[in-house]
C-alpha cells in the first residue's frame, strides 16, 4: 500500500481562501483584523516560523505586528510587551511565540494575555472553555496544531467517530489540548495519549486507526508499529543541519517508510505545520468578528 498524502500545503490554501471573503466583509465594516506576534530571542526555528506566519497575513489581507525582544529580555520587558499588545487596538489576536528563553515563567506570561486576543488558545480560561467544551468559532479560539489536524481529517473524509486515536505526546500545544478536542461530544474519537514514559509505545500504535506523533524525535514512529491503513499525522519537526554544506533539513516523528503500510500520511515538511499556522488566522479572523 501507499499512503495517500495528507497535504497540508494545499489544504491551508483552501483554508485561507475561504477567509478572505471573511477579511473583506469585516474590512466594509472598518475592523481591519490584526495578529501580533512576540518573539523573544533567536532559535532559528521560531524565526522561521514567526516569518511565515507574517508571510501568511500578507497573503490573506490581515495586518501584521511584529514585537521582537532580545534573548537577554527581563521578565519585566516581556510583561510590558504583552500588556502593550494587550492594548494595540490595532491587535486583534496575537501570539507569544514559545519556548521562551530559560528563566521566563511561560504559563505566568500566557496568563497576562487579555483571553480575547489570544490568538493560540493558550491562555488558562481558553484552555478550560475547551475542557468545558464551548470554545470554537463562536466562543473562544482552539489550539492551531489541534484544530489544524482536526481540519485536515475532516477534509480528507477520515473518520474520527468511534476511533483510537494514539496521540503521542502530552505538550501543551498539542497531544494534550488534542486529546480533550478529539474526545469531545461531535468528534467522539476515544483517545490513548501516550508520552515519553509510556511502557511499549508500539503495542498502543499498533492498535490505532489514528497515529498523531508530537515528540521531537526524528524517526520514532517505525513502519512495523502501524495497523495497515492508519492515517498518520507527524507533527515533530527536528532540524538536522548537514555538516557539509550547513543546511537545515526538517526530519518528522515518523519514519518516512510508514507510507507503504499507512493509509494517510502528512509529511514533514508540508503536513501540519502549514495547517497550523492557516488555523491561526482563522483563529485571528474569528477574534475580529467577535468584535463586530
Ligand atoms: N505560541 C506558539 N504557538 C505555536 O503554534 C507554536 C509555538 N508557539 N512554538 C513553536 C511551535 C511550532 N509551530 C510551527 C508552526 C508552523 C510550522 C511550519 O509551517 N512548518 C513548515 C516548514 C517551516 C520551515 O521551513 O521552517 C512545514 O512543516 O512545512 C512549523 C512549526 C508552531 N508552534
Amino acid at each position: 500500500m501507499t499512503a495517500i498524502t495528507l497535504d497540508g500545503v494545499a489544504t491551508a490554501s483552501a483554508v485561507k481562501n475561504e477567509l478572505k471573503a471573511r477579511i473583506d466583509a469585516l474590512k466594509a465594516k472598518g475592523i481591519t483584523p490584526g495578529l501580533g506576534t512576540l518573539l523573544v530571542g533567536s532559535d532559528p526555528g521560531s524565526l522561521s516560523y514567526v516569518a511565515g506566519k507574517h508571510r501568511d497575513c500578507a497573503e490573506v489581507g490581515i495586518e501584521s505586528i511584529r514585537v521582537d525582544l532580545p534573548e537577554t529580555a527581563t521578565a519585566d520587558e516581556v510583561r510590558a510587551a504583552i500588556v502593550g499588545l494587550n492594548e494595540n487596538p490595532a491587535v486583534t489576536g496575537y501570539i507569544i511565540q514559545l519556548p521562551l528563553p530559560a528563566g521566563l515563567d511561560e504559563n505566568a506570561m500566557l496568563e497576562l494575555m487579555d483571553p480575547d486576543k489570544d490568538a493560540d488558545g493558550l491562555h488558562p480560561t481558553n484552555l478550560g472553555r475547551l475542557v468545558l467544551g464551548v470554545s470554537g468559532p463562536l466562543d473562544s479560539p482552539l489550539p492551531c496544531t489541534p484544530a489544524g489536524i482536526v481540519e485536515m481529517l475532516e477534509r480528507y473524509d477520515v473518520p474520527i467517530s468511534g476511533k483510537h486515536v494514539v496521540v503521542i505526546g502530552r505538550g501543551l500545544t498539542v497531544g494534550r489540548p488534542l486529546g480533550l478536542l478529539l474526545t469531545r461530544k461531535g468528534l467522539d474519537a476515544t483517545v490513548t495519549l501516550t508520552h515519553s514514559r509510556t511502557v511499549d509505545l508500539a503495542s498502543y500504535v499498533r492498535q490505532a486507526d489514528i497515529v498523531v506523533a508530537a515528540v521531537g524525535v526524528a524517526g520514532l514512529v517505525q513502519p512495523d508499529w502501524l495497523k495497515p491503513g492508519a492515517a498518520v499525522l507527524d507533527v515533530g519537526i527536528t532540524r538536522v543541519v548537514n555538516p557539509e554544506t550547513g543546511k537545515a533539513k526538517l526530519v518528522g516523528d515518523v519514519d518516512p517508510a510508514s507510507a507503504d503500510v499507512a493509509g494517510y500520511l502528512s509529511p514533514v515538511p508540508g503536513g501540519v505545520g502549514p495547517m497550523t499556522r492557516a488555523m491561526l488566522l482563522v483563529n485571528v479572523v474569528d477574534a475580529a468578528e467577535r468584535l463586530a
